[in-house]
């Protein structure tokens, strides 16, 4: 049996009301029981946990100095808000992070009244933060916004348009940059070397040449009490950076895990009449905890582990996962081909790029949170006779909607779109979900748009996209593992637009189901399951739900009685083109049953992604049950009598 730490002090702590109680000289006990707190939690749930241990300090002192939740504390990605739950009414539930009907991963509105916006998606905190502060403003409404944001969400474009336009907030806003000088990876590019140096010792200033500079820009107040905290104070630098360039009062950088040089520079921010003001704040990332210190990725984001070893709990062995079939197959085609290149935003080994990076480090490009940037770069390399891919996560790809269609899709350039995690991905919830991309690339011109059913298509389609430069093309596949077919040695060539039959063929049976992606082997179960009850079932994987095989869909058509679509995507996908397709070409005017299965028109919670599918209405039963209504049989494949 597992015991839970002993945490005396936490215990009396449900809100940070409650902490405000305590005197200063305890915090650093309650940080300690916190930590150990989410160590345990988090090895029981897994999840994200390095950033939170990092910011165990940063959120008591902010908790204990600030007012909230009328003080709008806003966590950028919110990845890293674990200890912020377990101080904000939510320890109770703590072990239930990530699971079915538990805490989500980040925060949530919907959950408490202290996640005043919703995150998982980076760099949005200043921006929102200063929607808060300006809102307050107007309303003549007591009330700071605090943004928390990290070092690699700051790469991101989006949180410089916040910046450049947040002098309007005044004092009403503090932006906390939370630099642990990493993303998921170590961060990339001029941003992360230049914050690099403002923390490098050499470039401290001494406290005393400070506060003379901090008394003149944010008043003799604050002077006077950063006078105060000068033995506490590491060191801080004002003046001519970055961010004071944007109409930042920049304090810092200041040690994050200190909470007695924390407290009382956050006390005097906090009572400034000036700003708005940016708190440059130097952590660790997995603080505390030496299995996550000493790792590469500081425990980014890990499976349930052993709270005492560290050690994490093993993946049971089996097919690869897709992740990395794609680097892989791309490094071994760039071998081959010198024009190949491969693009990530900060996910490095999320999207399989790793694999490629080490084979070709020179044509691998981490541009950091900054999918708009990546995109429009590979379009750019596109125009200039390479064959980049842009591998990014169906979510993410969301941000670079404007840069696909304007710059890529416009100017039919031949960017490859290597689309990892579509569909729906389990414990990061809707958030993450890859429900849009089918639906917002195949309604583009020019475009083409492929989904993997398995782990040997993947291969495929990534040999038939660096092949293909009449334009853009995107292929799409799943998270996690492959279903374990072979993969092939020789990659084939796909031709465009045609689909294949794995399943009965096109000339006769009584049902046919049309397969987008790896909802295949849900389809083959089905089609198993109605032959069982004497239905005769063609089973189509259509490869392509841009351009349709529309030869194929006319032939399955004329020799089918129902049709049947089904596709882990949104709707305004593979179904909702053969329905169109149908409609124009009068397919369904002698009696055919077309029928679209599809991600349900709702954001779905987290949860195990067998069980979302269940929900979504994917899995094999359902699709027996769609195809057994629309023939009006019954359970057993009897047809019934109509009214
Ligand atoms: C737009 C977007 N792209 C990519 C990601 C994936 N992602 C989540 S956290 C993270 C790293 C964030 O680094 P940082 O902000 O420094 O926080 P840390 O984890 O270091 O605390 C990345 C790349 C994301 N959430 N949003
Ligand atoms: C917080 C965030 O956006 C990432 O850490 C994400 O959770 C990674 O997801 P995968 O585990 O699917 O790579
Ligand atoms: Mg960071």
């Amino acid at each position: 049996m597992t015991t839970r730490p002993q945490t005396p002090l936490l215990d009396t702590v449900d809100t940070p009301a409650d902490l405000r109680k305590l005197k200063p000289e305890q915090l650093r006990q309650l940080a300690d029981e916190l930590r150990t707190e989410m160590i345990d939690a988090v090895g029981s749930t897994g999840g994200h946990l390095g950033s939170g241990l990092g910011v165990v300090e940063l959120t008591t002192a902010i908790h204990y100095v600030f007012n909230t939740p009328e003080d709008r504390l806003i966590w950028d990605v919110g990845h890293q808000a674990y200890p912020h739950k377990i101080l904000t009414g939510r320890r109770d539930r703590i072990r239930t992070l990530r699971q079915a009907g538990g805490l989500s991963g980040f925060t949530k509105r919907s959950e408490s009244e202290y996640d005043p916006f919703g995150a998982a998606h980076s760099s949005t905190s200043i921006s929102a933060g200063l929607g808060f502060a300006v809102a307050n403003k107007l309303n003549k409404k007591p009330g700071k916004a605090i943004a928390v944001i990290g070092d690699g969400a700051m790469s991101a474009g989006m949180a410089y348009e916040a910046m450049n336009n947040a002098e309007q907030a005044g004092n009403r806003l503090i932006v906390i940059l939370n630099d642990n000088d990493m993303s998921i990876a170590p961060p990339v590019g001029g941003l992360s070397a230049y914050l690099a140096r403002m923390v490098s010792s050499s470039e401290y200033l001494g406290l005393r040449s400070l506060a003379s500079k901090v008394a003149n820009k944010i008043g003799r107040r604050v002077y006077n009490s950063l006078h105060k905290a000068e033995e506490y104070t590491r060191g801080m630098v004002t003046g001519g950076t970055l961010f004071e360039e944007l109409g930042f009062y920049y304090v810092g950088p200041i040690d994050g895990h200190n909470l007695d040089h924390l407290i009382p520079v956050l006390e005097n921010v906090r009572d400034s009449d000036q700003g708005p003001v940016l708190v440059h704040v130097v952590t660790t990332k997995g603080k505390g905890y030496a299995p996550a210190e000493d790792s590469a990725d500081k425990y980014h984001g890990v499976p349930k582990f052993d709270v005492v070893t560290g050690e994490k709990a093993k993946s049971k062995a089996g097919p690869p996962a897709y992740q990395n079939v794609f680097g892989e197959t791309l490094a071994k085609l760039a071998e081959t081909d010198d024009r190949i290149c491969a693009i990530t935003a900060a996910m490095p080994s999320g999207t399989g790029v790793d694999k490629f990076a080490k084979a070709h480090p020179d044509r691998a490009f981490d541009v950091g949170i900054a999918e708009q940037h990546g995109v429009t770069f590979a379009a750019g390399l596109a125009a200039q006779g390479m064959r980049p891919f842009a591998a990014i996560y169906s979510t993410f790809l969301q941000r670079a909607y404007d840069q696909v269609v304007h710059d890529v899709a416009i100017q039919n350039l031949p960017v490859r779109f290597a689309i990892d995690r579509a569909g729906l991905v389990g414990a990061d919830g809707a958030t993450h979900a890859g429900s849009f991309d089918v639906t917002y690339l195949a309604s583009l011109p020019n475009f083409v748009v492929m989904a993997a059913a398995d782990e040997a298509e993947l291969v495929h389609m990534t040999y038939t996209a660096a092949e293909y430069d009449e334009g853009p093309i995107a292929f799409r596949y799943p998270r996690g593992n492959g279903v374990g077919v072979d993969l092939p040695e020789i990659p084939q060539k796909l031709e465009i637009g045609k689909g294949r039959i794995v399943r009965g063929d096109e000339s006769g049976g009584k049902v046919a189901i049309l397969s987008l992606g790896a909802r295949l082997e849900e389809a083959r179960k089905a089609a198993d399951q109605l032959e069982a009850k004497g239905l005769a079932t063609t089973v189509a994987d259509m490869r392509f739900a841009k351009p349709l095989d529309e030869e194929m869909i006319r032939k399955l058509a004329a020799t089918h009685d129902v049709l049947v679509t089904v596709e882990e995507a949104s709707i305004g996908g593979l179904g909702a083109h053969v329905l169109t397709m149908a409609s124009d070409e009068g397919l369904t005017d002698g009696g055919l049953k077309i029928r679209t299965m599809r991600l349900p028109d709702m954001f779905q919670d987290h949860d195990d992604p067998a069980k979302q599918y269940d929900e979504a209405g994917l899995n094999a039963p359902q699709i027996v049950d769609r195809v057994l209504s629309a023939l009006r049989h019954n359970s057993a494949g009897v047809e019934e009598a109509r009214a």
